[in-house]
């Protein structure tokens, strides 16, 4: 066992904080938690707790954590840029009679899974050696899309230093372009420092490729390529998978839904990838380093893709604690799905893996929207140099916990519904909560309604 020295490179997590507007609004075609939960009454002051809690427990573990502020909604700049005009009193209610639908959208508090906010690789693997960061368009769905600006904006602010982060603008919004960020890739190294392999899934590429037959492949293989150029990848390290179709049909509108990797570590469902044999090739024969890959494949017989789909098996997070081992962080409905909770218990006793402890975490609302553990995070491997460079108010401490929880406490409500969206005092409360969060991150005047 290795205890993790302060000097060495390691994987940070930066989880984004539900927004006061959670709610469930059925946004998102294709996510089948997202349009079964349609309507239902969401507590945004719960939401933000349980995402508060597992960001202290990784902290606690050693871990270095940070957190990312959610966005301004309802987002009245974008309903002024269609043709909305008005106070925003005015504006809303005229939304809300005429489009709740797209209320809805620019209420979404969506930008609380980090895991799609940006693509980003370790300075270890690109050729100028700087983290190289790039937003996501999210263009698949409006209530996403409009997350990107303000990501850049958020993520320049959080990565300030050009001598070590790069910051790629995102790519052209348009489907053939489709780009949901890390939630599409992984990485595999020996050791964090270590120079690693970069692994892209997309759900489309091209003409000859299968596609799925109802739902969107919201990643292509066009976009993956772009970002692997633009962070000046080695391309013998690079690796573009193609997702399986009928995952996808089933409901797996990410990779992080049915895959998840750390350091040499692959868990992944057998119906993960068109050709999961030929991954398997180019890792074991890629693969930097010291340490040989470990694949663990679940197969159907053992958890069906819809059993992993209800309990989010494959999105939890893998992660190397500084007292060594690797442990596996998971929501709540794993422990309550009995084909997953054995699979589990098989994977922790078996000694071919080095995973040896399991977290759970209730994460129920945002579950309720598509959004596990993993979901709710962007990993970020750093030198203790680049650590160092990173806006030192993000961090998550025992103090900056429990400030932050006292802020939510103070400013969320604990019930909203599609129907209160229109409501200008949520607007209000929101402007009047986020101003106080940038200055309890130090992160300066990052949203529209500050600036103008
Ligand atoms: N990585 C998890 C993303 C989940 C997200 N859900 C949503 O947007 C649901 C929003 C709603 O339906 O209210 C999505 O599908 O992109």
């Amino acid at each position: 066992m290795s205890t993790a020295k302060p000097e060495a490179t390691l994987e940070a997590n930066f989880d984004g904080l539900v927004g006061p507007t959670h709610h469930y609004a059925g946004l998102s075609f294709g996510n089948v938690a997202s349009e079964r939960n349609a309507r239902r009454i969401a507590n945004p002051r719960e939401a933000a707790r349980q995402g508060l809690m597992k960001m202290q427990a990784l902290a606690a573990l050693g871990l270095p954590q940070a957190v990312l502020p959610p966005q301004e909604r309802p987002h009245l700049p974008t309903l002024r840029r269609l043709g909305y005009s008005g106070t925003d009193a005015q504006i809303l209610a005229r939304v809300a009679r005429s489009a709740p639908e797209l209320l809805a959208a620019v209420s979404s508090a969506s930008a609380m899974w980090t895991a799609n906010a940006a693509t980003v690789s370790p300075s270890a693997d690109c050729a100028d050696a700087r983290v190289h960061i790039t937003p996501a368009n999210l263009c698949s769905n409006l209530h996403r899309a409009i997350e990107t600006e303000t990501t850049a904006r958020v993520l320049k602010a959080v990565f300030p230093d050009p001598s070590r982060f790069v910051h790629h603008a995102p790519l052209p919004a348009t489907p053939m372009l489709g780009d949901e960020g890390a939630a599409n890739h992984t990485r595999l190294c020996s050791d964090y420092g270590d120079p690693g392999l970069e692994l892209f899934v997309y759900g489309r590429g091209g003409d000859d490729e299968p596609r799925p037959a109802r739902y969107p492949a919201r990643q292509t293989r066009m976009a993956s390529a772009a970002i692997a150029r633009l962070h000046e990848l080695d391309a013998a390290a690079t690796f573009f998978a193609q997702q399986h179709p009928e995952a996808i049909d089933a409901g797996v509108f990410h990779n992080d839904v049915i895959a998840v990797g750390n350091r040499e570590v692959l868990l992944y469902h057998e119906q993960a990838f068109v050709d999961a044999q030929a991954l398997r090739g180019w890792i074991c024969t890629h693969l930097p380093g010291e340490r040989r890959p470990v694949f663990i494949e679940i197969s159907e017989t053992e958890v069906s893709l819809d059993a992993a789909i209800a309990s989010y098996l494959f999105n939890s997070q893998l992660v190397c604690p500084a007292d060594g081992g690797m442990r596996l962080i998971v929501a709540r409905e794993c422990e309550e799905t009995p084909a997953v909770w054995s699979a589990l218990q098989r994977i922790l006793a078996d000694d071919r893996n080095p995973i040896n402890g399991i977290a759970v975490f209730d994460l129920r609302q945002s579950m309720q929207n598509g959004g596990g553990p993993a979901c709710l995070r962007l990993r970020v491997v750093l030198t203790p140099a680049e650590r160092a460079a990173v806006a030192p108010g993000v961090w998550i401490t025992p103090e900056r916990h429990a400030e932050l929880l006292a802020w939510v406490d103070a400013h969320y409500r604990d019930r909203l519904t599609v129907d209160d969206l229109a409501d200008p005092q949520l607007l209000e409360e929101s402007r009047t909560a986020l101003d106080r969060l940038t200055a309890l991150l130090k992160l300066g005047s990052l949203y529209d309604f500050q600036r103008n």
